[in-house]
């Protein structure tokens, strides 16, 4: 029956509930993402039963709880938590000013499946990774999910297609296209501008850029997105042929609310890398497959990548994309990006 919901737009439909602040169902459990959790839904939540909280191992380690389950620690909940505990936990703003929140205990027994699922789902909603789970039966109207199911969708790879294109004069490149593809999993669209007409049996010079609206938009001197982006464009122009993938993956995939949590904690003198593991999030969240499957769609086999990034370079060529030739994309340093991009190389292995 094809009006029945597939498991792609459940999963889809889950990930919004959840950044509605509407519980979902997960495995026999009801789970309520902390972030956009409501005094009256907790308390609600305590009557079902004692309810456990899952952050991930990257948060258990600055809370210095023991993360029994691989990548992820459930942590049980004292009496008198209430829901400025649960935020306190899930969000590192406050560890500085309160940074004794322990001792917490966390569970080591039985199947953590649900929980994997929860935390993986709160995620790919682009909230902060910490969900509260109890043992429940599904109240009425609830989106019911396996966790097996959703750990299989969200590590799987959408499949993308193409929706509009036009033609888009640019100030880099007046003969320029701009392309739509929009992801089958209920995902962010992604954007190509096509820059003259690139021969497909050639290395197409190209750029995967991810979205910065802080860098692209608004001229951040914080780091180098706005100036790669339109060096990139220039450089495309010049030589006459190009792609630019215009990737939606904010903030290195953890989403602009999560990145300016992250500047806030850069403000208290973390770096770019741990401010993201403070907040539960690996140093990159991207889902760096995307960009082959661009590329591939739009008839490219072999590319010349503008990047510092290796990682970016190495993904390509895991994923069908030859390529030829690594072009550096340096730009200027400010006093501003200057700490940023030190990190980048030092911890992530950018060339710089
Ligand atoms: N989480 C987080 N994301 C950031 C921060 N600063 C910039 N970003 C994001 O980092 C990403 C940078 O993307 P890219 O420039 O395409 O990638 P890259 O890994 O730097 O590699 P290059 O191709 O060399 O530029 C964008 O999604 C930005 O929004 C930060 O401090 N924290
Ligand atoms: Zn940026």
């Amino acid at each position: 029956m094809s009006l029945i919901p597939t498991l792609a737009e459940t999963v889809s439909r889950a990930r919004a509930d959840l950044r509605m602040g509407l519980p979902v169902m997960i495995g026999g459990h009801l789970a309520a993402a902390v972030e956009t959790l409501s005094a009256a839904r907790l308390a609600d939540v305590k009557t079902l039963g004692q309810p456990l909280l899952v952050i991930t191992g990257r948060r258990a380690e600055t809370l210095k709880a023991r993360a029994y389950d691989p990548g992820m620690a459930r942590v049980m909940l004292p009496a008198e938590a209430d829901l400025a505990w649960l935020r306190a936990l899930a969000d590192p703003a406050g560890d500085l000013m309160t940074p004794m929140k322990g001792p917490l205990f966390t569970a080591r027994d039985g199947d953590s499946t649900p929980h994997q699922a929860a935390l993986a789902l709160a995620k790919s909603a682009q909230l902060l990774p910490a969900v509260l789970l109890v043992p429940a039966h599904a109240p009425a109207g609830l989106t019911v999910l396996a966790p097996g199911q959703v750990l299989a969708q969200l590590a799987g790879e959408a499949a993308m297609a193409p929706v509009a294109a036009a033609r888009l004069p640019l100030l880099a490149a007046e003969n320029s296209r701009l392309h739509i593809f929009r992801p089958d999993d209920g995902g962010a669209e992604h954007y190509a501008i096509e820059i003259g007409d690139p021969p497909r049996d050639g290395a197409v010079l190209a750029r995967l850029h991810s979205a910065c609206f802080t860098g692209d938009v608004l001229g951040s001197l914080k780091c180098d997105c706005g100036p790669q982006l339109q060096a990139a464009l220039a450089a495309m122009g010049q030589a006459g042929a190009g792609v630019l993938l215009y990737l939606n993956q904010e903030g290195r995939g953890i989403g602009l609310a999560n990145k300016m949590r992250a500047y806030a904690l850069q403000n208290q003198g973390f770096d770019t890398v741990e401010a993201n593991h403070r907040l539960g999030f690996e140093d990159d969240e991207r889902d760096f497959r995307i960009g082959a499957a661009l590329l591939r769609r739009m008839g490219f086999a072999s590319a010349r990548l503008m990047t510092n990034n290796p990682r970016k370079v190495a993904m390509l060529q895991d994923h069908g994309i030859a390529v030829s030739e690594r072009v550096p994309l340096i730009t200027a340093r400010n006093r501003h990006n200057t700490g940023y991009l030190d990190t980048k190389a030092e911890k992530s292995g950018h060339l710089l």
